[in-house]
Parts: C-alpha cells; structure tokens; sequence
C-alpha cells in the first residue's frame, strides 16, 4: 500500500526532496496541469489543453500506476494506488480531464511528501549520531594522536578533554570529571566519572580531562545500538498496524466492488449513467483508505524515535502498544527498587567465633560466588584486611546461598532458610535475625550442617525517589505495584513499606517470580515486570512487557527486554507509562479522523454533492492533518 511501504530500508540517510523522483514527477505533473488549465482560460484549443492533461497524468501517475499493476499482478492484490489509478482512467474516459489530471498531481504529490516526512521521523533518530565526535585523539606510541573514530580499537587507550564528547564507549582509567550522558541515557543530570567507571559515546565531559579505555568500537557501542534497535524497531510493525493492513487488504477490493456497482445499478433503473459513473469515481477516491493505513505506522516511528532520544528503547510498536494497557508493575527488589550496591552492616559471630575467623569464612566462599551479596562481603573483607584462600569445591544454591570446603571444613553460607532446610538448630540468631530483618536488611548466616558460626547483614538502600516513582506510577493509572524479591519477607517488607508498593512477594527463585508475573496477570490485569535482567530474565520474558532498568552498559539487559531504561532512573518508569497512553490515545484519535472523514466523504460522493478535486483534495488533507496529528509524538 502506499503510504506504508513509502517508508524506506532502515539505515538509509534520508533522501533530499528535490533529488526525489516521485516529487520531481509529481511537480512536473502539476506544472503540465497548471498550463493546461490556464491555457484553456485564454483561448487554448481543447485538444491541446487535453494533450497536456493527459501528459500530466501519464508523468504524475507513472510511480503509482506502475506499483498499482506490481500489486495487482504480482500479490495480486487491490491496493490504493490501483483505487487512485482506476478513478482517473474513468475520469479521463468521461471526458474529465482536467479533473483526472488534478486527482493525479494531489494524490502522487501528497504520497511524495508523506513518503518524506516518514522518512525524516524515522531518521530522527540518527540525530544523535551527529553528538558524538568525528575523531578521538589516542594514545599512541608515546604519544597522542588524532584518529577517526572508526579507527579506534578495543584496548586503545584516549583521552577526553573537558567540554568535549567522548568518542567510544570505555572505562574511565584516570581523571574525574561530571558527564552529561543524556543522549545515551535521557538523564538531564551529569553523572560522577572516576577511575573504574564507564561512560558512553556522545556522552559530553565536564570540568575534568578524563582517560579512558575502550571497551566498544565506534560500530558497536551503546548509541550505535540503541540507533539500530530503535531502527529496527521502527521497521516492525505494531499489532494494531497489522490489523489495519490486513483490513486495507480486504477494503479496497470492496470499495471498488461498490463503485463498479454504484456505477451500473442506477443506470439499470433509468438513472443517468453518465452521473452515477461520475458519482463513483468520487465514491472510489472518497472511500480510499489512505489516512487509515498511514495513522498508526507514522505515530509508532515518531513514538519510538522519541522514546529511542530519551534514553528508552522500545523493541517494537507492539511493546509500545502492551504498555498502554498495563495495570500491574511489578518490580524487582535487588538493583531495580534499591541500589544494588549492598554492603554489609552487622558481623555478629556465634557460638564463640571470632569475627575476624567469620569474616574469613564467609569471603572464603564468597570468593567463588558471583551474587551481589557476595560482593558486599568481599568488600568488608577487603577493607579489613582479610584475604582468605577461596573456598574449594564451592557449589552455589540459586535463591538460597552456596557451600564449599574451607581449610577442610564444610561450611554453608545462605538465607535462613537454607540452615532451616540444612535442619541447623536457629536458636543462637532467632531473635537478632528477625530484629535486623526488620530493618530491611538481608540477613545471611555462616555454618556447618551442625552449627551457626555467623550471622552478616547487609543492607542494600532504597533507591532515592524510589518511593516517588512508586506514587507516580499509582498517579498515572497503575492499578497495583507489586514488589517481587528472593529475599527473606521480614527485610522486603520493610524495604517495601519505604517504597509504598501495595504488595510484596518475596522468598521467590527464579522460577517463582515467573508463576508470579502468570499470577498477577491472572488476578488484576496485564503486568509489566521491572528487572534488571540478570536473576529476573525469565520473569521479564513472561510479563506482558518486559522491562530492563539501567541497560546502558550491561547487555543481557539490552537483549532480554522488550522495553530498555537507558538510565538507572525509576521515574522514566511512570514518564513511558504516560507516553504509552498518550501514544495510544493519539492513535485512536487518527483512526477516529480517519473514519470519520471516510464516512462524510462517501456520503458526499454518493448523494453527488462532491466533485472529483474536491473529494481528492478533502482525501489528501484529511492524510495530512493525521500524519501531523501521528507526529505529535515527536514530543516527549
Ligand atoms: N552467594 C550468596 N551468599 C549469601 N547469601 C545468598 C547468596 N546467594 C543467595 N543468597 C541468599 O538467598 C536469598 C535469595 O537470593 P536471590 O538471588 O534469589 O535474590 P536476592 O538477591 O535477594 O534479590 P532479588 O530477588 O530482589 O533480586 C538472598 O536474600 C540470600 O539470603
Ligand atoms: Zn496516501
């Protein structure tokens, strides 16, 4: 159709109009029109004034009357342009010329421009292209030099200066400095740089010269993704797009059914033929689908573009579309609701310990695991001082803990439950468990299948504005916030009071987490899952949509969700809610338009009050007024 496959092959620049065949065509159509008319004005013959109207829609209609026949003959389908072709022949045939002729210059120049604009909402994106710079300047041999970016390899070690871009994604190696990420991430807030940390291409460097190495090539580093994916993203197409293409396929056959029948029934029953052939032509062209196939593709591009500018990756207009109709969120607890910088609080040793001795233990196991937790441990080790051998033979136990073998002794490091399974008498912790967990903190024990050595607890902070989200959410039409965690329920309880979810699940596996999202879904509506991907993935997968929160850097995330936070920001999470809603509401307002203006125009066409230009006029404006209408979506 038309005004959909207008839209060109993602990754070509788009194409200048004046260098555009189908507007080149189109203009000298009209140009061949506007000298035919006003000719005749002034005393041209007819049959010359004719010869240039037919000239006129020999050039305007080459493009579509030439797709018309492609589709006709190979898809064998009726298509819009074959609609358009029809009525001017018919035109043309009644001796309207003049009027064939105009339907022809308006419909191929509002396809050209239709086919442009498409192109430039889809090419919004590539904008951010242009932030990031043109060349790095590198470390090399002893000294530094200016390269092309393209030229940079993994392991090249450059320099950003302050005020400049930086040119690839990499790792801070030294220097400090503030950086905007906004264009890789959509946060407006400049982001703390030091060694150790990762910063972004088309990032800008603040106040300090910073030295990075990369970790990615120009090719593919995190913008080059996130252009891509929005690409591609675009080029799919969303459920309420299918349906309408599948509806065009079956529509315009009817419209032209109804108009050869509009056109010979009548005269049947002594009506002038002559009118009522006329009256159909109107009819075929008023009943044209063409602002209806146009509506929902050109808001999804620009919808997704937007999104794609802010930092949020949305994988399809079909994800786009599911998150208008969310009801749940459920959040993951660890790195989605807290920080997911745990660190540990208490050190408590049992049944006469030392603390150095658990401590010990504890990082001896932890050396072989790569749970957060795990990390928190680790880094109080370290900044103690203690550097024990790594455990041997260490065995992790998902959602519970590990075990391993330290200095000949089985040891067990997990939950509570995990020594509850273990059958290990709890009585020396009981009450210092349960009174830390009340705090929010995660608590993790350290033992033999006998005995209690330790007891560590770790606190991981709620994320700041993470209660705020959560009302954001609530106020813009989430029916329910559900916090889902494999922590004990004492400490998400009190993480979830902070957070003011209306409903925690905790002590889950994996597994558990994805009965969860089927179960929510079953009890109050669609869900959308929060998580980072990592623990979480198969949760993400089973949710109506799922949702990656600070994908930039970590590409599991990246590939997993349907939907990506750039930013490790929870209040985009309330803003994509509204912009789904809006982009959905916008959408229903252009298939509205669409029909309504459909119905009036074959109303017209068929009680004879409209003209063949005047109904190929109303046709293209009312395609505008709904591609203008779709583009609202390149606001945020
Ligand atoms: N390596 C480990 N060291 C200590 N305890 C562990 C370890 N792995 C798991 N646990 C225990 O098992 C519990 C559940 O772990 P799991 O990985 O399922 O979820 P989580 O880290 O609590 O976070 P969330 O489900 O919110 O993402 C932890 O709270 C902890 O008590
Ligand atoms: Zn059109």
């Amino acid at each position: 159709m038309a005004c959909t496959d207008s839209c060109g092959t993602p990754g070509t620049p788009p194409p200048r109009p004046w260098r555009n065949a189908k507007v080149l065509t189109s203009i000298t159509s009209g140009l061949l029109l506007a000298i035919g008319f006003s000719g005749s004005r002034v005393g041209l013959p007819e049959p010359q004034a004719t010869f240039l109207y037919v000239t006129a829609i020999a050039v305007g209609g080459y493009f579509f009357g030439r797709e018309a026949l492609e589709e006709l003959i190979k898809e064998r389908e009726i298509g819009i342009e074959l609609l358009m072709a029809t009525a001017a022949i018919v035109a043309g045939l009644l001796g309207e010329w003049a009027e064939a002729a105009t339907l022809v210059f308006l419909y191929s120049i509002s396809e050209a421009a239709e086919g442009y604009t498409g192109e430039r909402a889809r090419h919004a994106i590539r904008a951010l292209m242009d932030l990031s710079p043109k060349t790095a300047l590198v470390q090399r041999d002893g000294g530094e030099i200016r390269v092309p970016v393209e030229a940079l390899r993994v392991g090249d070690i450059f320099i950003v200066r302050p005020g400049e871009a930086v040119p690839t994604d990499g790792e801070v190696i030294a220097g400090q400095s503030s950086v905007n990420q906004a264009p890789v991430t959509g946060e407006s807030v400049p982001v703390e740089k030091m060694p150790g940390t990762k910063v972004f291409a088309a990032s800008l460097n603040g106040e300090g010269a910073l030295t990075v190495r990369a970790t990615k090539t120009s090719a593919d580093n995190t913008l080059a993704r996130i252009i891509h994916l929005v690409e591609a993203a675009q080029a799919s197409k969303g459920r309420s797009q299918r349906f309408i293409e599948h509806f065009g396929r079956r529509y315009s056959p009817t419209v032209l059914g109804t108009g050869i029948l509009l056109a010979l029934l009548p005269p049947l029953f002594g009506q002038p033929w002559g009118e009522w052939m006329a009256r159909a032509t109107v009819f075929v062209v008023a009943a044209a689908p063409c602002a209806l196939v146009i509506s929902v593709p050109i808001t999804l591009v620009a919808a997704l573009g937007t999104a794609g500018r802010h930092g949020i990756l949305i994988k399809g207009g079909v994800h786009l579309e599911n998150l208008a109709k969310i009801r749940v969120v459920a959040l993951d607890k660890t790195g989605t609701l807290t920080m997911g910088r745990p660190s540990v609080t208490n050190l408590i040793p049992l049944c006469g310990q030392s603390p150095q001795r658990v401590l010990e233990q504890a990082a001896a196991l932890e050396a072989r695991s790569q749970h957060p937790l795990a990390l928190a441990i680790l880094q109080r080790a370290q900044a103690e001082g203690v550097a024990p051998q790594p455990a041997e033979e260490f065995q992790s136990l998902p959602g519970l803990g590990g075990y391993g073998q330290v200095a000949g002794e089985q040891l067990y490091i997990g939950s509570p439950r995990l020594f509850q399974e273990l059958g290990v008498d709890p009585e020396p912790a009981r009450t210092l468990v349960r009174q830390l967990q009340q705090e929010g903190k995660t608590v993790v024990l350290l033992g033999s299948v006998q005995r209690l050595y330790g007891l560590i607890a770790i606190a991981d902070p709620l994320r700041p504005g993470a209660a705020e989200a959560v009302a954001a959410l609530k106020a813009s039409g989430i029916e329910r916030v559900v916090m889902l965690t494999g922590d004990n329920n004492l400490a998400a309880q009190a993480i979830a009071a902070q957070a003011g979810v209306d409903e925690v699940l905790a002590e889950l596996s994996p597994e558990d987490k994805t009965r969860a999202v089927a179960d929510l879904e079953a009890r109050y509506g669609k869900v959308a899952m929060v998580g980072d991907g990592v623990n979480d993935a198969p949760a993400l997968a089973a949710a109506h949509v799922g949702i990656a929160m600070g994908a930039a850097g970590t590409d599991v995330a990246l590939e997993t969700a349907d939907v990506a936070l750039m930013a490790d920001d929870l209040s985009r999470l309330p803003y994509l809610v509204r912009f789904s809603r809006r982009n959905w509401g916008v959408i229903r307002q252009n298939l509205a338009l669409s029909a309504l203006v459909i119905g009036t125009l074959v109303a017209g066409a068929v009680s004879g009050v409209f003209t063949l230009p005047t109904a190929v006029l109303a046709h293209e404006l009312s395609e505008f007024a709904v591609i203008a209408s779709g583009l609202r979506m390149l606001r945020a």
